[in-house]
């Protein structure tokens, strides 16, 4: 029999990190060739595009969590992956990783992995690493309970955002961590001896699952949580956005957790990445041009209790403002300001 796959789970909150430590870990030649299986909780998914190292290795599972809509789905997702590696001989996997969306319970994954015969044969259970937003964690952990389930499920947990200025204290981080998952392993991304191969290794005998004391068939979401699109033609004026959004972010930002996307702009003629997190605007980068596949912009917006109308006519209404002749500078502080007070 053939040695079976190392599955590793990278989950954690909206936000906290996971394709940016993905995107780590396919950078460094030395970790071998990793499998990638990508869940997004909207129906565009905007990571699959951020992972260009693994494009030959890569499915993409979106419009759903893995813990309800999408559960059959991931079970395919592997089963391809494994298949095609296998066909093409020569390079096989040293591990697949799934990376759930920022909303998604990971417990139904690890119990299929028991339950299906293929799985069981084919994939072992590595490791299912939580990742730990160091601005935003702890509120998260407080707010929703996706983000407390997804740390008690996790044997190890890495904490991001630990450069940011609003990191909150180490120690604070590690007692909430500790009381949810008491044998946790926990690791600063940004600590000098942080080895993501040590995060990857496939030992055997792992039992996640442990401090956790939930049933896959618990899961739930709360109602409210709605995912949209918001597609924008032509170039959009740059510096009134970030205006906008930073306003939009800092007063709505416990309903708006997320946004993400592509946007074109009078700025550059490449798209740029735009991260929203919770009140947090994360700096744009630029997409390189050969990721550039001339679609138009758009942002996904994962919002709790706030719809698409009443978002997409702020924008419309702030750009409006700021196009009128001489409004420009005035008009954009004013809205800004009145975006402020509403929060
Ligand atoms: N400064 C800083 N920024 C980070 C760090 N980790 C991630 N980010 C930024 O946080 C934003 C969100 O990161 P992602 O990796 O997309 O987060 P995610 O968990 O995959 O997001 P979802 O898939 O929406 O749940 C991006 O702008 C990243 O560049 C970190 O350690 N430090």
């Amino acid at each position: 029999m053939t040695e079976r796959l190392p599955l590793f789970i990278i989950t954690g909150f909206l936000g906290s990190g996971k394709t940016t430590l993905l995107q780590q870990l396919l950078r460094k030649p030395s970790t071998g060739t990793t499998g990638v299986v990508v869940n997004e909780f909207g129906e565009v998914g905007l990571d699959h595009r951020l992972l260009v190292h693994a494009k030959e290795h890569l499915e993409l599972v979106e419009g759903g969590c893995i813990c309800c809509a999408r559960r059959q789905d991931i079970g395919e997702a592997i089963h391809d992956l494994v298949r095609r590696a296998q066909r093409e001989g020569g390079n096989p996997l040293a591990r697949a990783v799934i990376e759930t969306t920022g909303l998604a319970d990971p417990s139904p994954v690890v119990s299929a992995l028991g339950r299906d015969p293929w799985m069981r044969a084919h994939v072992r259970l590595g490791r299912v690493i939580c990742v730990l937003d160091a601005v935003n964690g702890l509120a998260s952990i407080a707010a929703h309970g996706e983000a407390l389930r997804q740390l008690a499920v996790a044997d190890t947990v890495v904490v991001t955002k630990m450069d940011m200025g609003r990191a909150a204290e180490w120690g604070d981080l590690v007692s909430a961590v500790r009381s949810v998952t008491p044998d946790a392993r926990i690791l600063d991304a940004h600590a000098p001896d942080f080895d993501l191969e040590q995060v990857f290794a496939a030992e055997d005998g792992v039992t996640p699952l442990h401090g956790s004391g939930f049933r896959a068939e618990d899961t739930t979401h709360a109602a409210n949580w709605t995912s949209f699109v918001m597609h924008r033609d032509g170039a959009l004026d740059w510096p009134a956005f970030t205006l906008w959004l930073s306003a939009l972010l800092h007063a709505h930002g416990s309903r708006i957790v997320r946004v993400k996307g592509l946007l074109r702009t009078t700025t550059s003629p490449a798209p740029l990445v735009i991260h929203g997190v919770q009140h947090v605007v994360h700096p744009p980068r630029h997409l390189r041009p050969e990721d550039d596949d001339g679609q138009p912009g758009y942002l996904v917006f994962i919002t709790n209790g706030i719809g698409r109308r009443e978002i997409e006519e702020s924008l419309d209404r702030f750009l409006d403002r700021v196009r009128h002749p001489g409004a420009r500078i005035i008009g954009t502080a004013a809205v800004v300001a009145r975006e402020r007070a509403k929060a």
